[in-house]
């Protein structure tokens, strides 16, 4: 589903590159990414969805090799195959829910699929708030929302940037279990980029969750460290 080999990230006017640890994601499991602040989390995400390309090494995502992908096919495949909940959910304050919903399709070229979102906002326990604009909505609500206009194309990844941030405990925990359960729901797998203990501490307890740690400042020669179903990785920075 998910694995990467030799891949490395360097942006331009910088002196390093970015080089992450080879990695697989065996079917039927999720994926929590973390790591502290310019470890690469983001750049990783950027590359897993297509944002940015590959410009050394392997990356396979749902079955398709990025690497060799023009930006052109690489837009096509991340509309058909990945759904995205950005940590800032940038819901258009203009549109009404069932707009919002409207708009992956339309942004694709294809028409709005109604049944599609009736039965994404039904099964997210939201249906009543069709007709809202964003600003009418509970924190919590905005980001079924988000959640909602994810899965509208039926992805087969599912991307969650930090979900937790700005919750409290109960909501937080909340919104995980029902990512998850979404998830399941859906038949796709998720990949949650986060630094919150809660949600690290809660994911920790399922086998069904594989964890990478990308650490910054730790020597080059340490390689990657399985240990059960956690893999800790660590980027190259033996020349910094
Ligand atoms: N556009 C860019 N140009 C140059 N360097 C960049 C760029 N984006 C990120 N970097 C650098 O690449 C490294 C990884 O950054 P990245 O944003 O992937 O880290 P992160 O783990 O997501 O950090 P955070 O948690 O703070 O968002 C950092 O050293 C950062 O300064």
């Amino acid at each position: 589903m998910l694995a990467w080999g030799g891949l490395v990230h360097q942006y331009a006017g910088t002196a390093e590159p970015i080089r992450y640890a080879d990695f697989a994601l065996g079917p039927g499991r999720h994926l929590l990414l973390r790591g502290a602040s310019g470890s690469g989390k983001s750049t990783l995400l950027a590359l897993l969805s297509g944002l940015l390309r590959v410009q050394q090494g392997e990356l396979e995502v749902a079955g398709t090799s990025l690497s060799g992908l023009s930006p052109r096919a690489l837009d096509a495949w991340r509309g058909a195959t990945l759904g995205v909940v950005p940590q800032r959910l940038h819901l258009s304050e203009a549109l009404t829910v069932a707009e919002n919903l409207a708009l992956p399709a339309l942004a694709a070229g294809q028409g709005a699929d109604i049944a599609r979102a009736e039965e994404l906002l039904t099964a997210l326990d939201i249906a009543e708030l069709a007709g809202r604009r964003p600003h009418q909505l509970s924190v919590g609500q905005a980001q079924r929302v988000a959640l909602a206009r994810a899965l509208m194309r039926r992805p087969k990844l599912l991307l969650a940037d930090e979900p937790s941030a700005s919750l409290d405990d109960e909501h937080a925990l909340h919104m995980l279990a029902l990512l998850l359960d979404t998830a399941e729901r859906e038949g796709c797998t998720l990949i949650i980029a986060s630094h919150d203990g809660r949600v690290i501490e809660a994911l920790g307890a399922r086998e069904d969750v594989a964890e990478v740690v990308l650490r910054g400042k730790l020597p080059a020669d340490r390689p990657a460290l399985p240990t059960g179903n956690r893999t800790t990785f660590w980027l190259d920075e033996g020349s910094r």
